[in-house]
């Protein structure tokens, strides 16, 4: 079999430049609504953020996670009710497996909100959690400057610019569903912003004495459950992304130079009744000879007290009857359960399968079982 090309990858290439020329726009257009309604992945290129601002957060990754393991493991997730800072190696676990990755969370920088009498037992019932996913919205753990000198304001200046991006690129996809530019505008600007998350993830070369390569994943199976859109950049030549193509065949999303990964969360495929997929992807483990592969995945925020029916009444019945083909419930089960039905209460049960021991010391055991069963 002819070795893939990494600049033809079959998930479509869209260049965003031609959105500014009223000739080539149909056509850009028309491609997003292919990519929208078939593999729910694609690359953009021309997006508009600076490539040395890129550069400048790419530049500091292997400082640091470099980084000595005891000032690494100062700023762990476990110090964190809002599962932000770091996680070391095969910490995190997807399909009940772990991951064969180290990775940081960060997010827009914003205090915690929630307190513990706003969700007091006594006041909503004893198995109420519904406020609960309040407390994942909080301030991040910096790395000091003389740790990494330089590392939050190349930090602060990406997230800026990549989260701009996402909402220009938002606007469009409304133009390619038909619906129209702003729609999801409140969702951003309202009183109280959603907190945005960025990942910062290292896939090591893994240990030669370990099981067989297909046994192990960097990451898991999964969809994405942390937003609305998600926007990955791949660092340098390391592959090992893969996308699960409709026909059930994993197909590789290798890096393209100069773009940005795009792909829908659970809220999008809930809110479009699976007529946009939140498509299943997975990174496979290095292998022990290979370089460490870096990336860095965007996910866009959402008002976690909102319900997917709220969601969904934003987006036209018209929309939701593109469904291709399955039925309304394929694969966003957890979504529709009338047991989580808000954002909020999806994305913190979604952390607490990825990182059981912050959800059990922060949230207790009564809430993750509640959540984990
Ligand atoms: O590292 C990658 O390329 C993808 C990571 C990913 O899918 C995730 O963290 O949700
Ligand atoms: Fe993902």
């Amino acid at each position: 079999m002819a070795a893939p090309n990494p600049s033809h990858p079959p998930i479509p290439v869209l260049d965003l430049s031609q959105n500014f020329s009223s000739s080539d726009r149909s056509s850009l257009l028309t491609q997003l609504q292919d990519a929208l309604f078939h593999t729910g992945f694609l690359y953009i290129n021309n997006h508009g953020v600076n490539e040395s601002t890129i550069n400048n957060l790419v530049d500091k990754l292997p400082l640091l996670f470099d980084l000595p393991p005891e000032l690494k493991n100062g700023l762990s997730k476990m110090n964190s009710p809002h599962f932000l800072g770091y996680s070391g190696y095969a910490e995190e676990t997807t399909l009940g497996k772990k991951d064969l990755r180290e990775q940081w969370d960060f997010g827009s920088d914003v205090p915690a909100i929630w307190n513990c009498r706003a969700i007091h037992p006594e006041a909503k019932g004893i198995d109420n959690y519904e406020r609960l996913y309040w407390r994942l919205r909080g301030p991040n753990q910096w790395p000091p400057e003389d740790w990494i000198s330089g590392f939050r304001d190349a930090y602060m200046k990406y997230h800026a610019e990549i989260q701009d991006l996402s909402y220009r690129f938002v606007h469009l996809v409304e133009e390619a569903l038909g619906i129209p530019v702003g729609t999801f505008d409140s969702f951003w600007k309202g009183e109280m912003q959603p907190q945005h998350r960025i990942k910062l993830i290292k896939y090591p070369p893994r240990s030669p004495i370990a099981k067989d390569e297909k046994e192990e994943q960097g990451v898991g199976a999964h969809k994405d459950s942390s937003g609305w859109l998600t926007f990955l950049y791949q660092v340098g030549k390391e592959e090992g992304l893969e996308v699960l193509g409709s026909d059930g065949k994993w197909i590789e999303a290798p890096p393209v130079p100069g773009t940005f990964v795009v792909n829908f969360g659970n809220a999008f495929e809930a809110a479009t009744e699976g007529a946009v997929k939140a498509t299943v992807h997975r990174v496979k483990a290095r292998s022990p000879t290979s370089s460490p592969r870096y990336s860095i995945p965007f996910f866009q925020g959402l008002p976690l007290d909102m319900t997917v029916s709220e969601i969904r009444s934003y987006i036209p019945q018209f929309v939701r009857n593109l469904r291709a083909h399955g039925k309304a419930t394929d694969g966003v089960s957890a979504f529709l359960d009338s047991r989580w039905d808000s954002l909020g209460e999806s994305q913190l049960r979604k952390w607490l399968r990825s990182h059981e021991d912050v959800g059990r010391k922060w949230y207790g055991n009564k809430v993750v079982e509640y959540y984990l069963q």
